[in-house]
C-alpha cells in the first residue's frame, strides 16, 4: 500500500486522538496518517542556527518529521513572501503587499531546503500532498532532484483574479511551478476558474476538459475541492462538559441580553474594522437593542511580526473603544473585544449560547468558523449565521444570511433580521445547512482529493516535446 506524504509549512498532530481542543484540518489529516502509514512533514516552529536537519518522532500514532528554520529565512520566507506578498495579494490587499526580492529568495531558498530535506525520505509509490501558499514551488524542487512520484496541492486560500495575480512580479514563474503537480485543488469552483483564466489568457495555456488545463508543455489536473470540519466531533465536542460549562459561563454573563459572536485570527482578510463599524451603524439604526445585546468578539493575535497585522491591532484597539465609550451605559457593554484563544470545545459552548454568528470577512479561502458555528447549535433552537458573500463557505452556504462585508448597513439590516427571526425559519435554515456540513465534512474533502491524486496514471512521464516550425 502507497503511504501518503503531507508537507506544510505548520504540522500540529494531536497528541491524543480524539483530542478536542484541535483542529479539524490537523484531525483529518492525521487520520489519513494514520491510516495510510504516512508522515508529515514540515516547519517544527523552531528558530535554529543552521537548519537542514530533521527530527522524526511518533505524536498520537503520526509519523511527524520536522526541520527548523533560521531567522533569516523566517523573516524573508514565512513573514516576508508568504505574509507581506502572497497572503495580502491573494485576498485582494494590493495596498499592502510588500515586495522585495529577498523575500522572494527566501521562498525559493526555504522551498529548495524542504524539497533536500524530505526527498531522501521519499520512495516509490509515497503520495505526497503538499498543502497551501507558502509552499507552492515545492513539486518543481522535487521533481529537479527526481521525484517521480504523484504530488498534489491544495490552496486553502483564495486564488486572485488573474488582473491582481499579474500585480505581482514573476507570476509566471509562480503559475508555471504549479504546473509539476500532477493534481491542484483549490476551495471553490470560482478560485478553480480564476487559475484556468490565468492559465488560458496570460499563460497561453488549454482548456483540455474534464478538469485537465495544459500549458508550458505539461498537463495537470485542477478541482474544487472546498474543505469542511471534522462534524461529528464538533457536534460531540458541542455536548462535551467543557462546552457546556462555557454555555453555562456565556449564558449567566448574558444575564437575559441577545448575544451576537464573533470569532477569528487577528487577520485583515476577516473584515474586523468594517464588522465593528457596521456593529456601531446597527446600534444607531435600532435603538430598541440598547442594553438587550452584546457582540462579543475573540480576535486571536496572529502573525504579530508583520506590520499590517500591527496596524489593525490598533485599528481595533481604537475603534472596540470608540464603539463602546459611545454606546455604553453603566450597567452594559456592547462590544466584548477579546484578544485571547480559546480550545475548540470552549468554542463549541461560546457558539451554542450565541443567537447570531457574526462571519464577515472581505475574502477567505473558506472559514471554517461558519461552519462550527452552525454545528455547535441546538437543533431545537438554532441561531442564525450572518455570512459574507466573499467567504469560500457563502458558496456552501446558502441557508445563511449572506451579506456583502462592505455593505456596514446591510450589514445591520442582516444582524436585525437574524435577532428578529423566528423559530421556525431559524430551524429551516440550520437543517438546510447542518445537512451540507454533515456530509460535505473534512473527511470527504481529504478522500476526494486524494483519491483523485491516485487515480492519475501512476508516473509522471515528461510531456513529448511539440516544435513550432517558424
Ligand atoms: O499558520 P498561521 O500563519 O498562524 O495561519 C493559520 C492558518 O491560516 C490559513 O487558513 C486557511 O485555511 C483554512 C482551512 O482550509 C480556511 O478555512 C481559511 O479560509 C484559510 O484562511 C492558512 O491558509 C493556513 O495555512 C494557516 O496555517
Ligand atoms: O481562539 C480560537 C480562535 C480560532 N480557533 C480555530 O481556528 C480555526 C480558524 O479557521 P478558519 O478557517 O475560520 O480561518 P483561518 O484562521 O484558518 O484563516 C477554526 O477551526 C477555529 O475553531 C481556535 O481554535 N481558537
Amino acid at each position: 500500500m502507497s503511504r501518503l506524504i503531507v508537507i506544510s509549512n505548520r504540522v500540529s498532530p494531536p497528541a491524543e486522538v480524539g483530542n478536542a481542543s484541535v483542529g479539524g484540518l490537523a484531525m483529518a489529516l492525521s487520520a489519513a496518517l494514520r491510516e495510510e502509514n504516512g508522515m508529515w512533514f514540515g516547519w517544527s516552529g523552531e528558530v535554529a542556527e543552521s537548519s537542514g536537519q530533521i527530527s522524526i518522532q511518533k505524536i498520537g500514532g503520526v509519523t511527524v518529521a520536522l526541520t527548523h528554520l533560521e531567522e533569516q529565512d523566517v523573516q524573508e520566507y514565512y513573514n516576508g513572501y508568504a505574509n507581506k506578498t502572497l497572503w495580502p495579494l491573494f485576498h485582494y490587499r494590493t495596498d499592502l503587499v510588500a515586495f522585495e526580492r529577498s523575500f522572494d529568495e527566501g521562498y525559493s531558498r526555504v522551498n529548495q531546503r524542504f524539497a533536500d530535506t524530505v526527498s531522501p525520505l521519499i520512495v516509490e509509490d509515497d503520495l505526497i500532498w503538499v498543502q497551501d501558499y507558502h509552499l507552492i514551488p515545492l513539486a518543481s524542487k522535487l521533481r529537479e532532484q527526481g521525484v517521480k512520484n504523484r504530488i498534489g496541492f491544495f490552496l486553502h486560500i483564495p486564488w486572485p483574479a488573474m488582473r491582481v495575480l499579474m500585480t505581482l512580479p514573476k507570476h509566471g514563474e509562480l503559475v508555471e511551478t504549479m504546473f509539476d503537480y500532477d493534481l491542484v485543488g483549490f476551495q471553490t469552483e470560482d478560485n478553480m476558474h480564476a487559475f484556468t483564466e490565468y492559465v488560458i489568457n496570460q499563460a497561453g495555456g488549454e482548456d483540455l476538459g474534464d478538469g485537465r488545463l495544459r500549458a508550458y508543455g505539461k498537463t495537470i489536473q485542477v478541482g474544487a475541492y472546498p474543505i469542511g470540519i471534522d462534524a461529528k466531533e464538533f457536534v460531540e465536542a458541542s455536548r462535551s462538559q467543557t462546552a457546556k460549562d462555557y454555555w453555562d459561563l456565556m449564558r449567566d454573563s448574558q444575564a437575559g441580553r441577545k448575544m451576537i459572536v464573533g470569532v477569528e485570527r487577528l487577520d485583515y482578510s476577516k473584515g474586523l474594522e468594517e464588522r465593528f463599524t457596521a456593529y456601531d451603524q446597527f446600534l444607531r439604526d435600532y435603538p430598541q437593542y440598547e442594553r438587550n445585546v452584546f457582540l462579543l468578539q475573540i480576535a486571536t493575535p496572529s502573525r504579530g511580526e508583520v506590520g499590517a497585522y500591527q496596524d489593525i491591532r490598533g485599528k481595533l484597539d481604537t475603534l472596540s473603544g470608540h464603539i463602546n465609550g459611545e454606546h455604553s451605559t453603566i450597567d452594559w457593554v456592547p462590544l466584548r473585544y477579546v484578544n485571547r484563544s480559546y480550545r475548540r470545545d470552549e468554542l463549541a459552548g461560546i457558539y451554542r449560547a450565541a443567537h447570531v454568528g457574526l462571519v464577515t470577512p472581505l475574502r477567505d479561502g473558506m472559514n471554517l468558523v461558519a461552519k462550527e458555528y452552525v454545528a455547535a447549535q441546538n437543533p431545537a433552537d438554532p441561531g442564525v449565521l450572518v455570512l459574507s458573500e466573499f467567504a469560500g463557505a457563502a458558496a456552501q452556504m446558502r441557508d445563511a444570511l449572506i451579506v456583502n462585508p462592505f455593505d456596514r448597513e446591510a450589514v445591520s439590516e442582516a444582524i436585525h433580521e437574524a435577532l428578529s427571526m423566528p423559530l421556525k425559519q431559524r430551524v429551516a435554515r440550520y437543517e438546510g445547512l447542518i445537512h451540507g456540513i454533515m456530509t460535505e465534512d473534512v473527511v470527504s474533502w481529504r478522500k476526494n482529493f486524494t483519491n483523485d491524486l491516485k487515480g492519475k496514471p501512476p508516473v509522471k512521464k515528461p510531456e513529448p516535446l511539440v516544435v513550432v516550425s517558424g
